[in-house]
């Protein structure tokens, strides 16, 4: 059994962000999509990433899932267990961090969890228990019109707190910045007034590795992929993991290729022009004409084959603020997103059907709908193409597909146009 980390994520790109960072960090990491069955062979696998996909869903139900996903991972050896979510920390006040979050700290008998979503590479810092997106506020910040999870404050103590009854606390970064050994003792301390669920402030990697190194011990951590960054190295200097190793060779498939977009976060969005410009075929789908058939999954399906000799189309329902919310106020939200996830799972489904093998997908809930939709089990981490985002290879098909999943808001504004440079 050569299992060490185990972790749960709530959404699939975000797990494909954590286990790229894992994988980086010298780990061998296997990420599945859902909970596999008991008896799923994880090979060598040193860390084992489950992706769910509960960011939005019903709290009872994400808990249910969240705890069956650890329990599997807790049976194959796992010793330490991740809940991984949002960089950006996409919830709602219903949840689902705060109640999976508690459940996991029930299920795996800590007196203590930390909950850091900082990704300093990709701009989110925390600060005196702020986040922060680049140079502004997350209130501030593009994400305060996602449209399933905006978030329109940024003291994450005071959101966490309105999501679970455990007392949640506060580590600041003059703490942090004095290193491990501080960082623990704030834990102790913050354990004797019986605070249970720790915000912690990270605006670099070395505060990040600082926090992994003082969390050794901690069952279950909680937070977005930087917060795995030191969390090897404890393994490492146990003597259950081997010295880094260098990343095992990536060899995509050959054949046709289609780029799918169903997010609209600013980076995606800039993606699309970017893409459009540089002369990309490129298809806009709309919810409301999919709700009343003016665009359906035929029509195309058959847009993406007449556009593929020549180059990789693209087929997108990425909007504007404005616009999503005329369709949300038309088809509700949840609404709205379900008809677009489901046309392009349907799209790439016909697509693969058809023969192709190279699937990029933009979102991290179209990313979950076009996955599911394929039936992939399980993913092989590749290179990065850009921090949080590597292409990943099927595990299990006989003839695998090369998967690109990208978070909304990550990647350069190239990124549709410099994926496929790897895969050359
Ligand atoms: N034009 C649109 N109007 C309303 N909702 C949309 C539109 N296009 C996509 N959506 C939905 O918005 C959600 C975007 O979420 P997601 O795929 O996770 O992207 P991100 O990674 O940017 O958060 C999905 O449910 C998607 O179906
Ligand atoms: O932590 C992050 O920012 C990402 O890994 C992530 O979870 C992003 O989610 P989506 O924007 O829904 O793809």
């Amino acid at each position: 059994m050569n299992m060490l980390l185990g972790a749960v994520a709530d959404d699939l790109t975000g797990a494909t962000d954590l286990a790229l960072t894992l994988s980086r960090e010298g780990m061998r990491t296997v990420q599945t999509v859902g909970v596999p069955a008991d008896d799923f062979d994880f090979g060598d696998a040193e860390a084992v990433v489950i992706a769910l996909k509960s960011r939005t869903i019903p709290a009872a139900e994400a808990i249910a899932m969240s705890l069956e996903a650890a329990r599997l991972l807790k049976a194959h050896g796992a010793e330490q267990i991740i809940f991984k979510y949002c960089s950006t920390f996409d919830s709602t006040p219903q949840g689902n961090i705060g109640p999976v979050a508690e459940a996991l700290l029930e299920e795996l008998g800590g007196n203590l969890t930390l909950a850091c979503p900082a990704f300093p590479t990709n701009g989110r810092t925390v600060y005196r228990g702020h986040l922060f997106v680049g140079d502004q506020l997350l209130s501030d910040s593009p994400m305060k019109d996602h449209p399933l999870t905006p978030m329109t404050d940024s003291d994450l103590v005071r959101v966490l707190q309105q999501q679970t009854t455990l007392p949640v606390g506060l580590v600041i970064h003059d703490a942090v910045s004095k290193g491990h050994e501080a960082v623990a003792a704030a834990f102790k301390a913050a354990a004797s007034k019986g605070e249970k669920v720790i915000i912690v402030d990270a605006i670099t990697n070395d505060d990040l590795r600082a926090i992994g190194k003082a969390a050794a011990d901690m069952t279950l951590i909680t937070g977005g992929s930087g917060i795995a960054i030191g969390l090897p190295e404890n393994f490492r200097r146990a003597g259950k993991l081997a010295p880094r190793q260098t990343a095992a060779a990536f060899a995509g498939p050959a054949g046709p290729a289609v780029m799918l977009a169903g997010s609209c976060s600013t980076a995606t969005r800039r993606q699309v022009e970017t893409a459009i410009a540089a002369g990309t075929p490129a298809m806009k789908l709309d919810p409301l004409a999919i709700a009343d058939g003016r665009n359906t999954a035929d029509a195309v399906i058959d847009w993406v084959k007449a556009n593929s000799s020549a180059a990789i189309p693209l087929v997108y329902s990425s909007s504007d603020p404005e616009d999503v919310k005329k369709a949300q106020d038309v088809l509700g939200r949840d609404r709205a997103g379900a008809v677009v996830e489901h046309l392009l799972a349907d799209v790439a489904i016909a697509l693969r059907n058809d023969g192709y093998r190279r699937f990029l997908v933009a979102g991290g809930e179209t990313s979950g709908a076009v996955v599911n939709g394929l039936g992939v089990e399980a993913l092989f981490i590749g290179p990065e193409i850009d921090p949080g985002v590597p292409w990943t290879l099927s595990l299990g098909d006989e003839a695998p597909l090369a998967l690109a999943l990208k978070s909304g808001n990550f990647g350069s504004d190239d990124f549709f146009l410099k994926a496929w440079e790897l895969m050359r």
